[in-house]
């Protein structure tokens, strides 16, 4: 049975998919109140208020997948994730829409002062004058992040009547003009907005973005709006902006810690507030939990998930292509792996014939999870295998060629240790399955499967008899042998598929045998 924990607050509706499947059970509680039983969850989704920290995650040793109803994931320790081999994923654009109109609400509310309004007439006043707003036609908008949720602002903004000047270091000309804004730098922005709003991520980069030296370049009067992550507006500069009247009023759906508690920024007038509300609506809600159940249901499927924050993402059609060369490439490495029992340096990959066209980055992955497997005590897969590899210098490159040689594909691998260096070469062959064709300078042909024993001897006669006497006498049976020279009276190789593993002392015996050079049993 595979255990989920949703710890946030999720739409039923949109967990349906996983709530009707009988093979999965859905705890929906906090992290805090399932502390003694963290480790028997297989996936964990959140929002925003869950922390996934690297103690979360530690917590959690079987833990597949992280799955975000929604778009931010500076709540979740991606990089702690990847090193744990944890899979993250998001719902990228569930909530766009939600967050551009609440984005509006706010923007409207600020310029009109809505909710002092509001508040004024509960409280029974009837003060019009002291309530007196600005349009929003003809004034200038600054947009600081043109992704998915500042472009939907930008076409409400137009709509409006409103020019709209965008900052993103990111976006293309060609998308700025299709989109018809006018992409400026952050200087020209600031200098020219009369209201600025922000969505970005919450990043290294865009930490205190607005923060003194900015907020300094914008025009007095100015109105900020942040609907993004918290501390994007450094909170700090923003009181003193709004103390000294530089600030005509902000609004803010998102805090540097939520809840604020009570913070400064509160007692201002001209700050109006919501609790990050930007994606809380119900079609916005549905679309994420939707979006995050089907990936995962799909990742514990074994199928390919296509948001994913740290794997290489594939489409369905693309992951169908490349299957087979994923679990020909793993059992590659475990061979190789096992084969080079010595430090290994570097590993060089060659994709041939019709391998070299396909997304071959998940390959790569798949072949160094496998390398590394029998190496290192942690989880190792396709999302932390590449930073594993670094981590443990070892190098690895890619190369292709449109040459499949006599395969119509193929795999060359090379790893390069201390001491020696090792190639072998595979295909995987339709209808048939996948075969070894070149192993340590060998031609041979064999299924990289189950119980196999490499031994490398001197072409002699007499030699496979003497092996399988010892096996037989041991009562080892051999399922396949084949075998390889390299010109006949020298170097030779067999390599059997047995029926069971060989213990050690049973490699020594073989090993005895005159003319035998060494034995090296290998397990897929
Ligand atoms: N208040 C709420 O409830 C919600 C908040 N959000 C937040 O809104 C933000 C944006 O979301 P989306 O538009 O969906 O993301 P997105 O990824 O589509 O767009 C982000 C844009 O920011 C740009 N960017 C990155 N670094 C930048 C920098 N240094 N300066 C200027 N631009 C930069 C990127 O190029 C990209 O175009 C995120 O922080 C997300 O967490 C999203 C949904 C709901
Ligand atoms: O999607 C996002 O980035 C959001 O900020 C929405 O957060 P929430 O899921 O409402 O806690």
């Amino acid at each position: 049975m595979v255990r989920i924990l949703v710890s946030d607050a999720m739409s039923e509706e949109g967990l349906a998919p996983l709530l009707a499947d009988p093979t999965i059970e859905v705890v929906q509680k906090k992290v805090t109140e399932v502390e003694d039983e963290l480790d028997k969850f297989d996936a964990l989704l959140v929002r925003s208020a869950t922390k996934v920290t690297e103690q979360l995650l530690q917590n959690m040793p079987n833990l597949k997948i992280v799955g975000r109803a929604g778009v931010g994931v500076d709540n979740i320790d991606v990089d702690a994730a990847t090193r744990y081999g944890v899979v993250v994923i998001n719902a990228p654009n569930g909530n766009t829409i939600s967050t551009a109109e609440h984005t509006f609400a706010m923007m409207a509310s600020l310029v009109r002062r809505i909710p002092q309004a509001h508040i004024s007439v509960k409280s029974r006043e009837w003060n019009r004058s002291a309530f007196v707003g600005v349009e929003l036609f003809g004034k200038h908008l600054g947009i600081i992040g043109f992704g998915r949720i500042g472009s939907e602002v930008a076409k409400r903004a137009r709509a409006f009547g409103m020019h709209v000047h965008v900052y993103d270091p990111f976006l293309t000309k060609a998308r700025a003009e299709k989109i018809g804004v006018d992409v400026c730098t952050l200087d020209e922005l600031l200098a020219q907005a009369d209201i600025i709003t922000v969505h970005t991520p919450l990043t290294k980069e865009t930490k205190g973005l607005l923060g003194p030296k900015n907020l300094a370049k914008t025009k007095k009067g100015v109105y900020l709006i942040n609907c993004a992550r918290g501390g994007i507006i450094d909170e700090q500069a923003l009181i003193s902006f709004l103390e000294n009247g530089h600030v005509a009023g902000v609004a803010l759906d998102v805090f540097e810690q939520e809840p604020p508690g009570d913070h400064p920024l509160l007692s201002f007038d001209n700050v109006i507030v919501t609790p990050h509300l930007g994606a809380s609506t119900i079609e916005a809600q549905v679309n994420v939990a939707t979006q995050v159940a089907e990936e995962v249901l799909k990742f514990l499927q074994g199928k390919p998930v296509t948001s994913s924050i740290n794997l290489p993402t594939l489409s369905k059609d693309v992951y169908e292509k490349i299957q087979a060369f994923y679990t020909l490439a793993r059992k590659m490495g475990i061979v190789a792996s096992q084969y080079m029992s010595e430090p290994v340096q570097e590993i060089a990959i060659t994709y041939s014939g019709s391998v070299a066209d396909l997304e071959t980055t998940f390959i790569t992955r798949s072949l160094l999870a496998g390398f590394l497997k029998p190496r290192v005590a942690s989880t190792v897969n396709e999302v932390n295998a590449a930073m594993i590899a670094k981590e443990r210098g070892i190098a690895f490159s890619e190369k292709f060629s449109a040459n499949g040689n006599d395969y119509n594909n193929s795999i060359t691998l090379t790893v390069y240790g201390e001491n020696k260096t090792f190639t072998m070469k595979g295909t995987h062959i339709a209808h048939y399955g996948d075969r070894i064709v070149h192993f340590n300078g060998f031609a041979i042909d064999f299924a990289p499967e189950g119980h196999l024993l490499y031994i490398q001897h001197h072409d002699k006669p007499g030699m496979i008899g003497k092996v399988g006497n010892i096996l037989g006498d041991h009562q080892v049976n051999i399922a396949t042998m084949q075998v390889g020279r390299q010109e006949a009276g020298g170097k030779a190789i067999m390599m059997l598929s047995l029926d069971k593993p060989l213990d050690e002392a049973l490699v020594e015996i073989l090993e005895k045998i005159d003319d035998i050079d060494f034995v090296k049993r290998l397990e897929v």
